[in-house]
C-alpha cells in the first residue's frame, strides 16, 4: 500500500480521500532533517507553505512520486529538482482565490480605519475616538500588480466599492484587463499614482524585492501597500524605513521573508501597519477547498492516472489528455523504435505533426516521443515531468515541423533521430480512434502494427533473401507472427519488418547480418 505524509495542517476532508488509497501519516512540525530522515518511505507528501521540499529533501526522496501542495505558492518546493527526479508537483491553483482576495480587502479597509488599534485600545479599557481617523477608499486609486485570479476577485470588489483600478501585469491583455474595469499601466505609473497599492504576484527572481527604498520613494505619502502575496517582494528594512519616515503612509503585510516572522523592525511599528501571521488562505472555505483538491490528484496520481494540476508536466486538462492519449502512446511508441533504430548517442530528433495531429497541442505530444526516446536508455527513471529536461541535459536538440494538409492518414506522425551512429525516421499513424500503425521506416513505406518483438533488415530486394531469413529464424525456433517488406522501387534497397513471437536469441541478429544483401539489422522491443 502507498504511504503519504502529511507534514503541514491539513483538513480532514483531504486526509479521508488519501486514506481510501494510502497509509497516511501526519506529522506537523517536522525539523529539515527529520523529514530527510523519513521522506525516502513515503510516495507522496502533502504540504502548505510551512514545510520546505529543498533539493535535500528530493535527494532523499527514494520512493517520492508527487508533491501535493495544498494551496498556491509552490516556492517552498525545489520544482527543478523535483522534475528533474520526474517527481510531480501539484497545487490547487483556485481553491483559495477567494480566501486571499478578501484577506487583502479586509488587510486594506482595517489598515485605512485602524480598526486593529482601536481594537487593542478598546481591549485595554480606553474610549478613544480621536486617535483613529482614517481615510475612506472610495474615489482612491488601487494598484493592482498582477492581474491574476486573486488580483482579478480584488478588482471586482474594489470596483464595487467605488475605487479607480491601475493593473499592472505583463501577461494579462489589455482587453482583460479593461473587462475588469481596469486599466492596465507600467508599473512606475503604478507606484507614482496609486494610493493603495496591492501585490498578487508570484515570488520569482523578477519579483523579488519588487519593493524596495526606490520604488518605495517613488509612491505618493499617502500611499498604502498591502502584501497578501509572498514574503520578499517586498524589501522589508526598506519599508519599515519608509514607514517610519513617513514616505508612504501605511502597510498590511500578511507574508514575510522569512516565516514564522522572528524579531522584525516591522513588529515595533505602530497604528500604519497592519500584520498577520500568513492568513490569506486561512478560512474553513478554502482549507476544505485545497485539501481535497490536492488529495484528489495525489489519489489519483498513486492510482497512475493524470494529476490535473501539475505545476511542472505540459499543462493538460484531463479532457484534454483523455483525448490526446492515442496520440501520446503513438509518439512514445516511434520514439521508442526510432531510438532503438539509430542505437548509440542521438542529439537531434525532428518532430513531424501530420494531418490532425498538427491542429494538436505539440508539447505533449512531443514530450511523449522524448520519453519514448529515452526510455531504452532510462527505463523507468523517465516520465513525462523529466523527458523534457533529460532531453536537454542529454543536449537533444528537437525541432517541429506541422502540416495539417498532409492526408495520408488523419494523423501522421514522423519522427527522425540523428545520431552518433546515423540517422533513421519511422512515422507513424492512427487508424480509426486509437489503432496505430507504423506507416514508413526510413522512408520505405511499410504498414505494420507495432509489437512487443520486431526485426527490421535493410536488404537488397532480389529474390531469396527472404526465405533465408525464415530459415534462420526457423533454425533457432523463433515463430514469425508477421512480415512485410517496404521497397521504393523494384529491385532497389528494402526494409523488411518482422513481428515475432519471441525475442531474437543473443548472437542471431549477428548472423542475420551476415548474410549476403542484408546491409544492416536491428530488433526493436516495446515494452508496452
Ligand atoms: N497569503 C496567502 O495565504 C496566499 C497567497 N497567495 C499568493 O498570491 C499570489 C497570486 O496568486 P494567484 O492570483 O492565485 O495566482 P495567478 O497565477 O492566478 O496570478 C498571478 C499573476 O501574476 C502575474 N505575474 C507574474 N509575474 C509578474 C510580474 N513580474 N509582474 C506582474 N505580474 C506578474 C501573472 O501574469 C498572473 O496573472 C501567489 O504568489 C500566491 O502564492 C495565494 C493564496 C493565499
Ligand atoms: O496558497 C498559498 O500560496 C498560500 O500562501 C497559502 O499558504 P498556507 O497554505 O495557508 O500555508
Amino acid at each position: 500500500m502507498s504511504k503519504v505524509l502529511v507534514s503541514d495542517p491539513i483538513d480532514q476532508a483531504g486526509i479521508d480521500i488519501l486514506s481510501q488509497v494510502a497509509r497516511v501519516d501526519v506529522k506537523i512540525g517536522l525539523p529539515p532533517a527529520e523529514l530527510a530522515r523519513i521522506i525516502g518511505d513515503y510516495d507522496a507528501i502533502m504540504i502548505r507553505s510551512e514545510t520546505r521540499v529543498t533539493k535535500e529533501i528530493i535527494e532523499a526522496a527514494t520512493n517520492l512520486k508527487i508533491v501535493g501542495r495544498a494551496g498556491v505558492g509552490v516556492d517552498n518546493v525545489d520544482v527543478p529538482a523535483a522534475t528533474r527526479k520526474g517527481i510531480v508537483v501539484v497545487n490547487s491553483p483556485e481553491g483559495n482565490t477567494i480566501a486571499a482576495a478578501e484577506h487583502a480587502l479586509a488587510m486594506m479597509l482595517s489598515m485605512s480605519r485602524y480598526i486593529p488599534e482601536a481594537d487593542r485600545s478598546m481591549k485595554s479599557g480606553q474610549w478613544n475616538r480621536k486617535q483613529f481617523v482614517g481615510t475612506e477608499v472610495y474615489k482612491k486609486t488601487l494598484g493592482v500588480v498582477g492581474l491574476g485570479k486573486i488580483g482579478s476577485h480584488v478588482v471586482t470588489v474594489a470596483k464595487a466599492m467605488g475605487m479607480k483600478l491601475l493593473a499592472f501585469d505583463p501577461f494579462i491583455s489589455a482587453e482583460r484587463a479593461e473587462q475588469l474595469g481596469c486599466r492596465l499601466v507600467d508599473l512606475d505609473t503604478i507606484f507614482r499614482e496609486s494610493d493603495y497599492i496591492t501585490l498578487h504576484i508570484p515570488k520569482t527572481p523578477e519579483t523579488t524585492n519588487l519593493i524596495n527604498a526606490e520604488t518605495l520613494a517613488k509612491m505618493k505619502p499617502q500611499a498604502r501597500i498591502i502584501n497578501c502575496a509572498r514574503g520578499g517582494i517586498i524589501d522589508e528594512a526598506a519599508l519599515a524605513a519608509a514607514l517610519k519616515a513617513g514616505t508612504i503612509a501605511g502597510a498590511a503585510i500578511d507574508v514575510f521573508g522569512v516565516e514564522p516572522l522572528g524579531e522584525s523592525e516591522l513588529r515595533s511599528l505602530g497604528k500604519e501597519i497592519v500584520l498577520t501571521p500568513h492568513l490569506g488562505a486561512s478560512t474553513a472555505e478554502a482549507q476544505v477547498n485545497v485539501a481535497i483538491d490536492v488529495a484528489e490528484q495525489i489519489r489519483d496520481v498513486l492510482l497512475g492516472l493524470p494529476a490535473r494540476s501539475a505545476v511542472n508536466i505540459p499543462g493538460l486538462h484531463p479532457d484534454a489528455i483523455a483525448q490526446l492519449k492515442p496520440y501520446l502512446q503513438l509518439a512514445e511508441t516511434l520514439g521508442n523504435m526510432v531510438s532503438q533504430l539509430a542505437g548509440g548517442r542521438i542529439n537531434d530528433l525532428q518532430v513531424g505533426l501530420y494531418g490532425d495531429l498538427a491542429e494538436q497541442q505539440t508539447k505533449p505530444i512531443v514530450t511523449a516521443a522524448l520519453k519514448g526516446l529515452l526510455s531504452p536508455a532510462l527505463r523507468e527513471r523517465v516520465n513525462y515531468v523529466n523527458a523534457g529536461i533529460e532531453a536537454k541535459e542529454r543536449g537533444i536538440h528537437v525541432s517541429e515541423t506541422r502540416d495539417a494538409s498532409v492526408r495520408d492518414y488523419t494523423a501522421t506522425l514522423k519522427l527522425v533521430a540523428k545520431g552518433s551512429l546515423g540517422q533513421h525516421s519511422v512515422t507513424g499513424a492512427l487508424l480509426g480512434d486509437a489503432e496505430m500503425r507504423i506507416t514508413s521506416v526510413d522512408d520505405f513505406p511499410v504498414n505494420v502494427v507495432p509489437t512487443q518483438n520486431m526485426l527490421f533488415t535493410v536488404h537488397k530486394d532480389v529474390p531469396g533473401i527472404i526465405g533465408i531469413i525464415g530459415s534462420l529464424l526457423g533454425k533457432f525456433n523463433v515463430n514469425i507472427a508477421s512480415m512485410q517488406v517496404g521497397r521504393k522501387i523494384v529491385r532497389g534497397d528494402a526494409v523488411m519488418v518482422l513481428s515475432l513471437d519471441d525475442p531474437l536469441p543473443d548472437g542471431i541478429l549477428n548472423e542475420i547480418k551476415q548474410v549476403t544483401g542484408i546491409s544492416d539489422a536491428y530488433t526493436v522491443t516495446l515494452t508496452s
